[in-house]
């Protein structure tokens, strides 16, 4: 039995410099991962199968359309012969949440798929298949903080930043990717004119990073707020809390995350948010 975790993705910025002529929204994000996430097992086969179970298994709908077994049929049409095999999928994150839960879980497949048939991470046939089976998935295939550009498709260096102590908080409402990207108003071939990504190294060390994401945006966040307002208060909560260095949305929400300069201070905050709002998923996260 093989198994690995498919970790929760954060857009720590999400800047959307216009609408592609075939309708997908052209991105720069910094993307991070959070350690805790989905856990996914394959014990290698002929037949290609998935049970799904936890917390959040009921919310991610019927199992044939499920990520999982898109990537892996992605993969199959581009590898003659691939052993597939039994998956078992164990969801704790929350879906349709911003963070990608499905993506990961689909590029988790590709990596357990890939170990199965001694296919290296590098081998392109990954990529395509992640490429094809969503916009999201190709940065979960090696989770380690990079930058994502073109409609996800294009995957920078890993940064090598350091760790970065944060909350994350869902309110509960699941809230559709494609209805805020069409909230946005953008027409195919339209640019924004964003300003330019902050620049952001490993050097700035923790405090530094979190100062230039300040600089940075989610440019989904309005949107999202008029989608589900609730995410209003999820950032009013957070940036409200002891020690936040920062408080933004990730991906389409309803996900928000803050920073802060130690997990001790991520750890108190994420208690005090608990206490108030028993309804919400709060995590604590070292982000990288
Ligand atoms: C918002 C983000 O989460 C940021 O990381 C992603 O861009 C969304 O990625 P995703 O959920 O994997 O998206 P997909 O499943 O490929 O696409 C869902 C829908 O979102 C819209 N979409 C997605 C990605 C993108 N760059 N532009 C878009 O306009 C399209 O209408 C598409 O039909
Ligand atoms: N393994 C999976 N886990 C969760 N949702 C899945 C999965 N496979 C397919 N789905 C479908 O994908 C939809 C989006 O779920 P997901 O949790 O990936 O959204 P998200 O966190 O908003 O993603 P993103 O940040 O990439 O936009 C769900 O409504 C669900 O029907």
């Amino acid at each position: 039995m093989l198994a690995t975790r498919a970790p929760a993705k954060i857009n720590l910025t999400l800047h959307i410099l216009g609408r592609r002529a075939d309708g997908y929204h052209e991105l720069e994000s910094l993307v991070a991962f959070s350690g805790a996430g989905d856990i996914l097992r394959l014990e290698p086969g002929d037949d290609l199968s998935l049970a799904v179970d936890g917390p959040t298994a009921a919310a991610a709908g019927p199992m044939g359309d499920n990520l999982v077994l898109r990537a892996a049929q992605r993969l199959a049409e581009r590898v003659p012969g691939l052993r597939l095999g039994a998956f078992h999928l164990t969801k704790y994150l929350p879906v349709a949440a911003g963070i990608g839960g499905g993506s990961s879980d689909a590029a988790a497949a590709l990596r357990l798929l890939a170990r199965a048939n001694d296919l290296s991470l590098d081998d392109p046939r990954l990529l395509e298949a992640a490429r094809a089976t969503g916009s999201d998935v190709p940065v979960c295939l090696s989770p380690r903080a990079r930058f994502m550009l073109g409609r996800g498709e294009t995957i920078g260096e890993p940064l090598g930043l350091p760790p970065l102590p944060a909350v994350l908080i869902n309110p509960g409402a699941p809230v559709e990717t494609r209805g805020v990207f069409a909230r946005l108003g953008l027409s195919p071939g339209e640019r924004t004119g964003a300003a330019p990504h902050p620049d952001i190294t490993a050097a700035l060390g923790a405090e530094g990073i979190a100062a230039a994401l300040r600089r940075g945006r989610n440019d989904m966040e309005d949107a999202a707020c008029v989608e589900a307002p609730v995410i209003v208060d999820a950032l009013a909560v957070l940036s409200a809390a002891k020690g936040c260095r920062l408080a933004r949305m990730s991906g389409s929400g309803a996900t928000c995350f803050a920073l802060f300069s130690t997990r001790h201070a991520a750890a108190r905050a994420a208690a005090v948010i608990r206490r108030q709002h028993s309804g919400w998923w709060v995590k604590t996260a070292a982000l990288r």
